[in-house]
């Protein structure tokens, strides 16, 4: 599919909430860019119908705001390339990448070398996260002012906190002068020690170092103390408990600018997982206990929490093979996010489509300031097609992600993506989803 065709979405259940849509309607795409929404358009001789299968839902495309593209310098376990083609696989049109690769991503070369992959893969579209202190060393602010007009959209040390209440105050100044968002890691280093799982019981009897719930909400004060000082948006990166929640609440409350987003394995397992010894269960924020995951699906409903974002952390085998004390912090998310979403907060009655494409596409546009969140006439054609039925198993051998770290493996799940569609072109579609058949070959498939 050329990005000059011309062609019509037949039939689909559109929802797309910023604008009102819950319902039939046919979409109609020319050059990339969406002409038409409305109820049974004409079609005129010569146009391609692009039948939406029976059951599939049209969505704006899916926005992961936090993911792991491992380019530059650790290529064994990412490439922009393999990235986009999960996140796409993933049912996601676009993504913001951390600036923790090798080297940081704290300067326009490297900003422009991550854009150049991207261009080149043409899958995703792909928005750097520069770093906020030179190196993500938490001494000296980092040039933020280049990194934006390089084309990065936020700024974070992701991977750690930023480091001082001075700097996150000089950052918040200066990023809130240039308009770009501050994503912070909140974690105080000093009260995580060496902790490497939740502190709790099964941390005790698994003879685990723990890492209280307490040095992410200690951090989530700070920060929001600052938002309000300098009067500058922040958003946290991977809430995990109910006491971070309701800071972030307390927070939006007196009218500061904090968002939040939270990862599906923090909605989806506890801490009991643990008890596999499975370094795939080994991520930062660690998991939480019941009470927490209770909160935040809580907050994913009630609307405290903006966005699910995947935090995909690819990490290779060797490193996931090492003893638990020892192996990296993270696991991959871009391919099962839309399948647990669906299996645990929709099909659950938890949460309805609407919802489900605030968190996931809305939020994430609005937040960032980038395109998309809305299926409207004349935004470039970022769409995505939902299977909400779809029986899935979770592989990892059948992912498209370089790596295979984890903790779903064998996983039976209901729904999943059926087409993702990029600037107009279908770059993803779904072999196991009857009815695309007569839709054209995809780049992924
Ligand atoms: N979340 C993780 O456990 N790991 C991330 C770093 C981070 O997001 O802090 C990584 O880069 O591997
Ligand atoms: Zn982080
Ligand atoms: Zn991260």
């Amino acid at each position: 599919m050329t990005q000059g065709m011309t062609y019509i979405l037949k039939n689909g259940r559109v929802v797309d909430p910023a604008n009102g849509r819950d319902g039939i309607f046919d979409i109609e795409v020319r050059d990339g860019v969406i002409v038409r929404v409305g109820q049974d358009l004409p079609v005129p001789a010569g146009t391609t119908v692009l039948e939406v299968p029976a059951g599939c839902v049209v969505t704006p495309g899916l926005i992961d705001m936090h993911v792991h593209l491992r380019e530059p310098g650790q290529e064994h376990k990412e490439t922009v390339a393999s990235g986009v083609t999960a996140a796409v696989a993933g049912g996601f049109t676009a993504v913001a990448c951390m600036p923790n690769t090798s080297p940081i991503n704290d300067s326009a070369a490297v900003t422009r070398y991550i854009r150049d992959k991207a261009d080149a893969a043409g899958l995703a579209r792909v928005y750097p996260i520069g770093a906020a202190s030179v190196g993500s060393k938490g001494e000296q602010l980092a040039e933020i002012g280049e990194l934006k007009t390089a084309g990065c959209v936020a700024v974070s040390d992701d991977g750690h906190p930023i480091r001082t209440a001075l700097l996150m105050r000089r950052v918040l100044e200066y990023a809130g002068m240039l308009d770009v968002l501050v994503i912070d890691h909140c974690e105080d280093p000093t009260l995580k020690g060496d902790g490497v799982v939740h502190e709790g019981p099964v941390a005790s009897e698994l003879g685990l170092h723990g890492i209280p719930g307490e040095a992410e909400e200690l951090w989530i004060e700070r920060d929001i103390t600052l938002a309000g000082l300098t009067r500058t948006p922040f958003h946290v990166a991977h809430l995990s408990t109910a006491g971070s929640l309701r800071a972030v609440r307390a927070g939006k409350a007196r009218g500061i600018q904090v968002t939040c987003e939270v990862a599906p394995h923090h909605f989806v397992l506890t801490d009991e997982a643990l008890r596999s010894y499975d370094t795939n269960t080994k991520m930062n924020p660690p998991l939480r206990p019941q009470a927490d995951v209770d909160a935040l699906v809580d907050g994913l409903a009630d609307g405290s929490v903006d966005v699910i974002a995947t935090d995909h952390a690819p990490h290779h085998a060797d490193e996931k093979a090492l003893s638990y004390d020892q192996a990296p912090f993270g696991i991959t998310g871009l391919e099962t996010a839309v399948s647990l979403t669906f299996d645990r907060l929709v099909h659950t009655g938890r949460i309805g489509l609407s919802r489900m494409v605030e968190l996931l596409s809305v939020n994430p546009a609005r937040i960032l300031k980038v395109t998309g969140g809305a299926l409207s006439e004349g935004a470039p054609a970022d769409i995505s097609v939902l299977a909400p039925d779809l029986k899935v198993t979770v592989r990892a051998s059948t992912q498209r992600s370089l790596s295979r770290n984890m903790p779903f493996e064998g996983w039976d799940l209901r729904g999943g993506v059926a087409a993702t569609i990029v600037g107009g072109r279908v770059v993803y579609r779904n072999t196991a989803v009857e009815g695309l058949g007569a839709w054209p070959p995809a780049a992924v498939q």
